[in-house]
């Protein structure tokens, strides 16, 4: 199972101690989440955070790019280190043309779908792309109530992919935590973001634990 500790709900003033704690307590990702205050109602941090925790951390840098126009913006977080780069579905006019941008820099390219967003719209880039996120929150915010209905969908991209010749990822993010986590890898699942559950922990290693052994 692949552990992406989401660092949206980790103590802002202390960001590059909290990254080494995941780092050294196994995490295999850091999931970044960047909010525009328009895709969804939060504002984060932009690509000038990813690149100054670069130098500091050997983990895979995913960044879930929660803004309107993100063809603007995916090659600067790709020149500040990010290893993978998902965009929404409900934010792009021709994804199939910005998942092609995105591999083109060298890097993996994922697909974010909101909850109510079905799959029909990743259908035919399903062969293009590295990564599905499915949310099983309303994106935004850290802490949400995990989403069971979004469970289906996950068995259901998990039959598609598993169709393919080539591995396609699937992660889930949003209130993932020891109790809804079993679920979603039985759905199919195999990245895990979790945002709370980890940092909200007193030892970060002992959610990290608790995911990667599912
Ligand atoms: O993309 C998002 C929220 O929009 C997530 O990555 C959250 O940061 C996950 O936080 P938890 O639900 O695990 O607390
Ligand atoms: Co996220």
């Amino acid at each position: 199972m692949i552990v992406a500790p989401s660092l949206l709900s980790a103590d802002f003033a202390t960001l590059k101690q909290q990254v080494a704690a995941v780092e050294k307590a196994g995490a295999d990702y850091l999931h970044l989440d960047i909010m525009d205050g328009h895709f969804v109602p939060n504002i984060t941090f932009g690509a000038q955070l990813v690149r100054d925790l670069r130098p500091h951390s050997k983990l895979i840098f995913d960044v879930h790019l929660m803004v309107e126009h993100p063809d603007e913006y995916f090659a600067d977080f790709c020149r500040a280190g990010a290893d993978i780069i998902t965009v929404h579905v409900e934010a792009c006019n021709h994804l199939h043309r910005t998942v092609q941008n995105i591999k083109q820099l060298g890097i993996k390219a994922g697909v974010a779908l909101n909850p109510a967003t079905p799959l029909s719209g990743i259908h035919y880039v399903l062969d293009e792309v590295d990564m599905v996120l499915l949310m099983t929150v309303n994106p935004g915010f850290g802490g949400q109530k995990f989403i069971d209905a979004v469970m289906p969908k996950v068995e259901r991209l998990k039959q598609l992919t598993a169709n393919l010749e080539r591995n396609v990822d699937i992660q889930v993010d949003g209130g993932i935590n020891e109790n809804t986590a079993p679920g979603a890898v039985a759905a199919g699942a195999n990245i895990l973001v979790a945002g709370s559950f980890v940092f909200g922990a007193e030892e970060v290693s002992k959610p990290i634990e608790i995911l990667r052994q599912l």
